[in-house]
């Protein structure tokens, strides 16, 4: 079946549910080729069932994803638009490498040779004629993925490919990845750890407890990234009355006994404080990293967030009732950014995994 050969993968409110667990929820985004996109949430968020429901391997309970504008049965040869590598992925353990992928080859129609070029291409020639049941799980992933190169995919669904793979691996699959986007394709990368990949993306999907969070170029999200001042008041409540009253609301406190002030300035701080008569005893500006920004971003799955000043007092004024972790998160606002960047104006889309194409 003809298809658009975008290399548009585009996720549009997908939902799925497994009897009572609601496994992904209202999904939207898309992803452009010629960039390597993060899919990223925590365990559990729904990763693997939308990357699985983008390949045909689960069906969805509403919405649609797909590549080329088609579902993944609507793709013909679908090994020749889209090559994924999903976890758990076995190989027969006695046949060599090089006879995984022929058998593979011979599966999908394209000639013998190619087997040995996507060897080639993952730079595991000199075990072609070992076996894959000694490989080790590095070896494996790089097997994997040269079978989900064999159809020359212009789409490539990768599931939390950095596992097992040792520092050098790493370097090795971001340049991979990074070259292949470059030609004009499309890659899809999830993880859980933004860490594992940030050098690798341009843009990212965030989703945590099935729905999405932040959907946009990882420059925009680091730009967007919020500072915080931890403040050590000799009075924490006069100084937050004080802060509330000239406006400034976002206010928590740290473990440590400090207030930590958001959207002020450490000059406004002080001069708010002096008036109020607190005496400041320090006073340091945090500039959150990404990493910690992937977590306020998706910690609602599993805890509640951190107390915040300013609604009903609890124990002694220091608890404010937190959002439920099921809310959308409120930190930072912006960052609940459906609406995607310029060129990232499709109604959604999601990617895979490490799936072999099998
Ligand atoms: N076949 C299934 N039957 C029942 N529940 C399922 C099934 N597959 C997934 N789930 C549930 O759906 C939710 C999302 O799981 P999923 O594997 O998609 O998350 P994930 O983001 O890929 O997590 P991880 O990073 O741990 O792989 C989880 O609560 C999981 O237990």
């Amino acid at each position: 079946m003809q298809h658009d050969g975008s290399g548009r993968i585009a996720v549009q409110n997908l939902s799925k549910h497994f009897g009572p667990v609601a496994a992904v929820q209202n999904l939207s985004f898309t992803v452009e080729p010629g960039s390597v996109t993060g899919f990223l949430g925590p365990n559990g968020a729904g990763k693997t069932t939308t990357l699985r429901m983008l390949l045909g391997l689960v069906t969805p309970s509403s919405g649609v994803a797909t590549i080329n504008g088609r579902t993944h049965d609507q793709l013909g040869n679908p090994a020749t638009v889209v090559g994924s590598v999903l976890e758990n992925e076995g190989f027969h353990p006695k046949r060599s490498a090089l006879n995984h992928l022929r058998v593979y080859a011979a599966a999908i129609g394209v000639p013998d040779r190619r087997a040995e070029e996507v060897l080639g291409l993952v730079g595991l020639s000199s075990a072609a004629h070992r076996r894959a049941g000694d490989f080790s799980l590095g070896m494996r992933q790089r097997l994997a993925l040269a079978t989900a190169l064999l159809g020359n995919p212009q789409v490539l669904v990768l599931d939390e490919p950095a596992n097992g793979l040792d520092p050098e691996g790493i370097v090795w699959l971001r340049n991979f990845l990074r070259a292949y986007a470059r030609e004009g394709r499309t890659v899809l990368v999830s993880s859980h750890l933004l860490s594992e990949v940030e050098q690798t993306i341009d843009q990212v999907v965030i989703i945590s407890a099935g729905m999405t969070r932040y959907f946009g170029s990882l420059e925009q999200l680091r730009q967007g990234q919020r500072s915080r001042v931890l403040v050590q008041p000799s009075d924490a409540g006069e100084l937050v009355k004080a802060l509330q009253e000239n406006g400034i609301t976002q206010l928590e406190p740290t473990q440590d006994g400090r207030v930590a002030v958001s959207g002020a300035t450490v000059q406004q701080i002080g001069d708010i404080a002096s008036k109020a008569g607190v005496a400041l005893y320090g006073m340091q500006e945090e500039r959150a990293d990404l990493e910690q920004l992937f977590f306020q971003l998706t910690q609602g799955q599993y805890s509640a967030p951190q107390p915040q000043y300013g609604q009903p007092p609890q124990q002694g004024g220091w608890g404010g009732p937190p959002s439920g972790p099921q809310q959308q998160q409120q930190y930072p606002p912006n960052y609940q950014q459906q609406q995607p960047p310029p060129g990232h104006q499709q109604p959604g889309q999601q990617g895979g995994g490490w799936g072999g194409q099998g």
